[in-house]
């Protein structure tokens, strides 16, 4: 059996080994000449999977060592008898820490207290169902906007115009697919207050980055269109900005790994059901107040020194990424 691997996904070298011959790759770089021979491919978000990379090859399963999947085309996927695997939900507690520590950071730049504002959270899946419950316990004002949830669940939700009319930052946490390509377009962010702050972890295509440039809002990215060759105006007028590791915690990491095993495990009879690396660090998540969040969180993750050193070294997006450090989840 062959599989070949992201050469940056944590924790996998040897994992795999006794039971498959593991060629070990940069994301980016996979070929189609690479896949040609692989039974199984473990991918990120580097790699696009589709026709081009895949027609002719005897892939039979793609694991993603991620919750998104907009960068696989599941629909050839499902219609060449290849199986998709994600690991969904695995980093959603960084993504909340990352989320935490924006809103630490402007309510100490701005100087407001979360009983002042009300976020707004488009997408209430894994990440934005546990956005939802820490901000309400931080004590904002939260407002959800999650049309498919809403139509199956009626849990009360609003629609997306109403939140966007209320909200003074808005937060989104929702898939890129054809329904939310450019979700945050020109005629929506028109309908925010004025004064309104979009935050984007999602995907970069999520929101219009010329509608937003445009808009006279501001704005904190960390996802953007075209990564790694992102929008330098977008990207100086920013808030804060980091380069796509919303995500990056250790535990989120690991977790990825882990599903990403279980998967291919399942799916080739591989005695590795229930694996877990046993190096990371096990997560601890519980309430934190929202004055320990403020007092602690630079101590763990100082987002505003990441931001500077994206600003300063733009061409760096990618290296930034690889070399990570990856954040330790406390909460
Ligand atoms: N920046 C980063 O490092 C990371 C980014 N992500 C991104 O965040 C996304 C969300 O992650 P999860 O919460 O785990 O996904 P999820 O699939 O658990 O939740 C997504 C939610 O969005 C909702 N949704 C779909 N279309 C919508 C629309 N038009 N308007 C409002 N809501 C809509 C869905 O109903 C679902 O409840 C991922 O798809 C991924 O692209 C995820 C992890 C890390
Ligand atoms: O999980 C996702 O979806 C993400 O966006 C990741 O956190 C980013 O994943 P990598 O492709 O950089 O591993």
């Amino acid at each position: 059996m062959k599989i070949v691997a992201d050469s940056a996904i944590p924790f996998l070298r040897d994992v795999l080994e006794p039971f498959a011959e593991v060629r070990y790759l940069p994301g980016a770089d996979i070929s189609a000449a690479d896949v040609r021979d692989a039974d199984a491919l473990v991918i990120r978000t580097r790699t696009r999977c589709g026709a081009a990379l895949l027609e002719g090859s005897r892939v039979r399963m793609i694991a993603t060592a991620t919750i998104g999947f907009d960068h696989i085309d599941t629909a050839w996927c499902a219609a060449h008898g290849i199986e998709v695997s994600t690991a969904a939900g695995c980093n959603a507690r960084g993504v909340l820490q990352w989320v935490g520590a924006v809103l630490a950071d402007l309510s100490r730049r701005q100087g407001w207290q979360p009983a002042q504002r009300t976020l707004g959270i488009v997408g209430v899946g894994h990440v934005g169902s546990l956005v939802r419950r820490y901000a309400e316990a931080w004590g904002f004002r939260v407002l959800c906007c999650d049309p498919p949830r809403e139509e199956r669940e009626r849990c009360g939700f609003l629609p997306l115009g109403e939140v966007a009319r209320e909200a003074d930052l808005i937060t989104f946490h929702t898939p890129l697919d054809a329904t939310t390509h450019h979700l945050a377009d020109a005629a929506l962010l028109a309908r925010t207050k004025p004064r309104a702050v979009i935050i984007n972890s999602s995907r970069g295509e999520v929101v219009d980055g010329e509608a937003l440039k445009a808009s006279g809002r501001e704005w904190v990215l960390d996802v953007w269109e075209h990564e790694p060759h992102i929008d330098r105006e977008l990207l100086g007028k920013a808030l804060l900005a980091t380069p796509h590791i919303a995500g990056y915690s250790e535990q989120g990491k690991a977790n990825a790994t882990a599903l990403s095993v279980a998967a291919l495990a399942r799916r080739f009879g591989l005695p590795l059901a229930g694996w877990y690396p046993p190096q990371a660090a096990a997560s601890s998540p519980r309430p934190i107040a929202w004055q320990e969040l403020c007092d602690t969180v630079r101590g763990i993750y100082d987002i505003g020194a990441e931001s500077r050193r994206l600003k300063a070294h733009p061409e760096d997006f990618e290296a930034l990424r690889d070399g990570y450090a990856y954040r330790r989840e406390y909460f």
